[in-house]
């Protein structure tokens, strides 16, 4: 179904053809761009709120800088859906996050607009000061601006970026979106200060002012500004409680304006193209800002899926009955019955208590729960600190972004042999988001590290066993379960809890000829699979083998002892994998068989549905078929 756009979107393909408009046409261009979003997302999905609160600063930006010249970095990406559609890529928007189609992220391969490729948060900072150190190095004239939100200003590399910045003379601009959500509402110190300022109504007035004599004497040379900008700093840090943050690491700060009145927004975005040096513009503007329903419920309008854009109603996923409930819900209600039982769990999420679950326990355990901002590495260093003192942290990071607390886990938990549990939810491919939030890598870098479990669960029960196992007394080092986006396989998953003996594996299906080994949700496909084959005539044997460490040696001596020819199955990572380390016991030990590993390829995997890409990396169903026909040959056949 093409989605219309409006009279004037019609005509706009690139940023040069917006910047021919006269500037009174930008608020009608605003207003067709938002409703094209809206009418593209209720259709076809992705992301909603935050493309909505940024259609007025996405147009000011590409109308005031000479981007692609100009350097425009989006943090996270979610939110640069208007970005894509006023840089050539509107009628092909529909293919958004789908298989071959537009990356639901900016992406440098895929527009020379996308100055660099996001979706992990807290990186446009350093990657906009990057480039404009670079552009001061080759005396290019350029602006590198990175629109950064106040969820992402969480992020720890944001302020790693902004203390590197504050030294360099760089001409770079800061767009802090403010608007006090992250994927659910903002927290910690840094949420109070920006209200703080925001909402001081001396500060503001005086700021007015200001920025009134300010805005006239940049056209007078540096010295003029310098004495404004120490008096303006001054002046701020009198009104407000602390001296202004970002002024205290030498960033000059401008604001906060309107970032929905788009004719402000552009005087202002001129201006500040004549101040030089690292300057940071803060702008409140509402997430889902133009569809009521979305303003009114930023969590559940962040990425609602498809939905009737005149009533709201969000169209119910297609799913088989009974339906099986998605993991992060067994994963949120076992937390709760858990700690319900055990004083000593605390709950620990770096920004995404409503995407993994963990706002069960928050709800009815608000001080037994922890939503730390998006801040990874804290998080993991944070549990290791509650470990250290007695706790049972439950320390829930979808896998991708677990990748940037690894040195956390190996320092602060592993060496100090600390009874942290990691939950790692998405691990494995999941689907729309592609790239850079498939978790694919947690088998290869969790199972390398001593003092650490790595285990996957099949089901919902698995998890549950696994997640009581982990917290029993006395548990020394880390435990670490991974599990996929999406449902498991039992619609009655409140299955009594009981103790795993940790490393075993377990036996599905007795056989013959091949051993299928599985890790995990995949197990369910070998299960199909050995149905399928046995219709002609094949019967391989299935071992879910649940632990990718320990592994269950004494399995593996049974199997290796029977079978001279094995596939093993991942949603992970090829090198260095589960498949890897069933390579080393075979080595090790000296046995020989063939063996074929499944599981994610070498290299980078797009996005499209979890189903297009277990098949494109060759382990779904069906691969898992051919694999054994391919060891077994046609001699099955003939006997
Ligand atoms: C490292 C990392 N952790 C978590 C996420 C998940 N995530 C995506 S968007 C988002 C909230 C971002 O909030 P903000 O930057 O304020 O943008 P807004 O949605 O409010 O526009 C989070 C936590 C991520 N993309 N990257
Ligand atoms: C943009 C971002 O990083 C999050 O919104 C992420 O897309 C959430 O993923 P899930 O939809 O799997 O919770
Ligand atoms: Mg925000």
């Amino acid at each position: 179904m093409l989605i219309q756009p409006g009279d004037l979107l019609k005509d706009v393909n690139t940023p040069e053809d917006l910047r021919k408009l006269d500037r009174k046409d930008l608020v009608r261009l605003s207003d067709e761009l938002r409703q094209y979003i809206i009418d593209t997302v209720s259709v076809y999905g992705g992301h909603f709120g935050a493309s909505l609160g940024v259609v007025e600063l996405t147009v000011a930006l590409h109308y005031v800088f000479n981007t692609p010249d100009d350097s425009l970095v989006w943090d996270v990406g979610h939110q640069a859906y208007g970005h894509k559609i006023l840089t050539g890529r509107r009628d092909r928007f529909h293919t958004n996050r789908t298989y071959g189609g537009l990356s639901g992220f900016p992406k440098i391969k895929e527009s020379k607009y996308d100055a660099f490729g996001v979706g992990h948060s807290s990186t446009s900072i350093g990657a906009a000061l990057g480039m404009a150190v670079a552009s001061e190095y080759k005396k290019e004239d350029s602006h590198h601006i990175a629109v950064i939100g106040d969820g992402a200003m969480t992020g720890g590399m944001a302020f790693e970026a902004m203390n590197h910045a504050g030294v360099s003379n760089s001409n770079l601009l800061i767009i802090l979106n403010d608007n006090c959500m992250s994927i659910d509402p903002n927290v910690g110190a840094l949420k109070d200060y920006l209200t703080d300022i925001t909402t001081s109504g001396a500060y503001n007035r005086l700021k007015d002012d200001m920025w009134k004599v300010l805005g006239k004497i940049s056209k007078f040379g540096v010295n003029a500004q310098e004495i404004m900008s120490k008096v303006e700093a001054s002046t701020k840090s009198f009104l407000l409680k602390h001296s202004n943050l970002f002024e205290s690491l030498n960033l000059r700060y401008f604001g906060p304006v309107d970032g929905h009145d788009i004719d402000h927004l552009t005087s202002v975005l001129a201006d500040l193209k004549n101040i030089p040096g690292p300057k940071i513009l803060h702008c409140v503007t509402t997430k889902g800002k133009g569809f009521a329903l979305a303003e009114k419920d930023q969590t559940k309008w962040h990425a609602p899926g498809t939905f009737d854009k005149v009533t709201g109603e969000i169209h119910k996923k297609h799913v088989i009955s009974p339906q099986a409930p998605k993991y992060q819900d067994v994963f949120g209600n076992t937390l709760l019955e858990l700690a319900k039982q055990n004083e000593k769990i605390m709950g620990i999420t770096p920004a995404m208590p409503s995407g993994c679950s963990m706002n069960i326990m928050m709800k009815e355990m608000p001080d037994r729960t922890f939503d730390v901002g998006i801040a990874e590495q804290h998080a993991v260093t944070f549990s290791a600190g509650l470990a250290a003192n007695g706790m049972v942290p439950f320390c829930n990071i979808y896998s991708s972004f677990m990748q940037r607390a690894y040195d956390q886990v190996i320092h602060d938990v592993c060496i100090q042999n600390l009874p942290v549990v990691f939950c790692l939810d998405r691990a494995g491919v999941v689907g729309a988001d592609g790239a850079t939030h498939h978790g694919a890598y947690d088998i290869a870098f969790m199972r390398c590290l001593p003092n650490i479990v790595v285990a996957a669960p099949m089901n919902e029960e698995q998890l549950r066993d696994m997640m009581y196992t982990a917290q029993m007394p006395e548990r020394e080092g880390a435990f670490c379960i991974r599990y996929p986006r999406g449902t498991g396989v039992m619609p009655e998953w409140q299955t009594p809890l009981k103790e795993m003996q940790i490393g075993k594996g377990r036996l599905v299906r007795e056989g013959e000829r091949v051993a299928i080994l599985t890790l995990g949700h995949v197990g369910n496909y070998a299960v199909r699979a050995c149905e399928k084959l046995a219709e002609e005539g094949v019967y391989p044997a299935h071992y879910d083998m649940r632990f990718a460490k320990p592994l269950d040696e004494e399995m593996l001596v049974e199997i290796f002892e029977n079978f001279d020819r094995v596939v093993t199955v991942e949603d992970g990572c090829l090198p260095g994998g589960f498949g890897s380390a069933v390579i080393e016991f075979m080595a090790d030990k000296g046995y020989s068989a063939r063996v074929k590993r499944l599981g994610i390829p070498d290299r980078i995997v797009d996005h499209g549905t979890q189903a297009q890409l277990h098949r494109e990396c060759g382990y779904d169903t069906e691969a898992i078929e051919e694999a054994v026909w391919s060891l077994v040959g046609t001699e099955a056949v003939l006997n």
